[in-house]
């Protein structure tokens, strides 16, 4: 890894004059819990643009996951605004958040969460049969093609390893071709060979749909595959620098 530049704490991003695809200012996320108020969040002044690759890294309980629940619409801030791909998140009800995540966004946990009563087929196919797709299925068997699965579309998850899981996780995370796609530690659950391959596989795919990527990992060589590094503390981005080699 080589460092190209290191500013501490910046909002700004390289998108060549395009409006950034995410935009936080003063983020913040409080909650109520046992023990009385906690700041999870403390004012995070994000940009990233279009196409980027990002990679957040961090030690446990800095908010990594917590930012990317907010990006993802999945919770919602409680101070500050945020926009993703021209949607202003905190403004929009339920339902609109809900097609936000159907039209604009894949995810990949650690965990699978694959629907274990369907095919591997089937999982793929569900985000697109939500959006009314005629093509669901064709689609997806394409997806999991893509992915090497090709000969296990009628696979049910517990057939299947968890590398293979994966890589269904990850068909169906991109197989709308969303603009952002959000992968909180994709490989904390394979070993290494098994999390490289899944990896290589997610890199490869955010290249050809040119997709932005948000990539949370505790594997410094992982991060150095991203263009650009954030580092989070404590609820706040503390270092944001750009890796001249990345993959
Ligand atoms: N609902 C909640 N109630 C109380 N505290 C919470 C809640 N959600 C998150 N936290 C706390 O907020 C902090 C940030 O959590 P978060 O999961 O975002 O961290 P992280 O950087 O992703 O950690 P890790 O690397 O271990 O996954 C932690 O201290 C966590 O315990």
């Amino acid at each position: 890894m080589s460092i190209a530049t290191n500013p501490i704490r910046t909002s700004s991003a390289r998108h060549d004059g395009a409006p950034p695809l995410i935009r936080a200012r003063d983020l913040s996320l409080k909650v109520v819990a046992a023990g009385g108020e906690v700041n999870i969040l403390r004012g995070i002044d994000l940009d990233v643009g279009k196409g980027e690759a990002v990679g957040i890294v961090g030690p446990s309980g800095s908010g990594k996951t917590s930012l990317l629940m907010l990006l993802a619409g999945l919770e919602r801030p409680t101070g500050g605004s945020l926009s993703v791909a021209g949607a202003e998140l905190p403004k929009l009800d339920e339902d609109s958040l809900a097609r936000f995540r159907r039209d604009q966004l894949g995810i990949v946990f650690q965990a699978f969460h694959l629907i274990p009563t369907m095919t591997a087929l089937e999982n793929v196919a569900v985000p697109l049969e939500f959006a009314g797709r005629k093509d669901a299925f064709e689609r997806a068997g394409k997806a999991l093609a893509r992915v090497g699965l090709g000969h296990r579309l009628d696979h049910y998850p517990g057939q299947l390893s968890g590398g293979e899981q994966q890589r269904v996780a990850l068909a169906r995370a991109v197989v709308a071709e969303p603009s952002l796609l959000l992968a909180d530690e994709p490989t904390g659950n394979l070993d290494r060979a098994t999390g490289l391959m899944v990896m290589d596989l997610l890199f490869e795919i955010r290249a050809q749909l040119g997709t932005t990527l948000l990539l949370i990992t505790h594997d410094p060589a992982l991060a150095d595959r991203c263009e650009r590094q954030l580092s989070m503390a404590d609820g706040l981005v503390t270092g944001d620098s750009r890796v001249a080699d990345a993959a």
